[in-house]
């Protein structure tokens, strides 16, 4: 395990914070990390949300550690490029809801995590960028794919070929964050959207994230026809009778996440 990334639990909300001072950049290290964590907290039955935050005021994350590149080494890039993929596509299987709590600096590899999430809740002074290409890189965590698909072709390639830096609101604006709160406040925010989470089946909303993230690369009436199979699925599980059941008797559901 690593001491890059600090690992807490608060009721079925795991928190995840990047402990890499000063700019949390992501290292060999702290990518492995990441996956080892995720891919637990993925098999851990209690989970059913993670939230991922800076320790630091000033940065969320600046991406990729660029002194690793400084020699031009393929097989450092051939390494980086994989560790990245196998931590932000762990990630993005996480069956559970995964939120982002921006709160600085969110740059290249730093951004490509949060895109990598299903929320981001941002803070007004956040920045954020895909700036690859100023360096003579490209951004090979996901980024060109998932910020394509919450804004569309015309902005990401804004960002990344024009290798515009942007605040927070007009990020909001753009759809590339969900949910814009004042200085100090991602976090609390953060918690409260997976405490919201955490009031929902467990079984439900896997099979929720399955069908949107299907999406990208199902045809439309594939999509249609898994929904149907996945709702059928879905009274397999303990949690339907419970939820249902909850309802007609007037009380809170108690989720089994089976
Ligand atoms: C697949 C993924 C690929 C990638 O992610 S490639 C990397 C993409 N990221 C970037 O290009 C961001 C690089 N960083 C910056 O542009 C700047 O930072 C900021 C604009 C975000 C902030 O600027 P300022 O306020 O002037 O801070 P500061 O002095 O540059 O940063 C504080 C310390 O952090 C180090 N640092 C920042 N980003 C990185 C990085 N990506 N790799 C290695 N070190 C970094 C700096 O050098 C410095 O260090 P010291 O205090 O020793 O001078």
């Amino acid at each position: 395990m690593t001491d890059k990334l600090i690992v807490e639990k608060q009721g079925h909300t795991a928190v995840i914070t990047m402990n890499n001072p000063p700019a949390n950049t992501w290292t060999e290290e702290s990518l492995k990390g990441l996956a080892v964590v995720v891919e637990e907290l993925n098999q851990d039955k209690e989970i059913y949300a993670l939230v991922i935050r800076s320790n630091s005021e000033k940065f969320f994350s600046a991406g990729a550690d660029l002194n690793l590149f400084a020699d031009g080494d393929r097989s450092v890039a051939r390494d980086m490029a994989r560790y990245f993929g196998e931590a932000f596509e762990t990630l993005a299987r996480f069956r559970g809801v995964s939120i982002a709590a921006i709160n600085g600096f969110a740059m290249g590899g730093g951004l490509e995590v949060a895109l990598a999430c299903d929320i981001r809740v941002a803070e007004e002074q956040a920045q954020m960028a895909l700036p690859e290409a100023k360096v003579g890189l490209l951004p090979c965590a996901g980024g060109t794919q998932n910020l394509t698909m919450l804004v569309g072709e015309g902005w990401t390639k804004r960002l990344i070929l024009c290798g515009e830096r942007i605040k927070a609101p007009l990020a909001k604006e753009i759809g590339l964050v969900e949910e814009l709160v004042p200085q100090g406040q991602s976090f609390e925010k953060a918690m409260e959207l997976a405490k919201a989470v955490e009031q929902q089946s467990p079984t439900a909303v896997a099979a929720c994230k399955q069908l949107i993230q299907n999406n990208r690369t199902n045809h439309w009436d594939a999509g249609y026809i898994l929904e149907r199979e996945l709702f059928v699925d879905l009274f397999h599980t303990e949690d339907q009778k419970e939820g249902v059941n909850a309802f007609l008797e007037k009380r809170a559901p108690e989720w089994k996440n089976q």
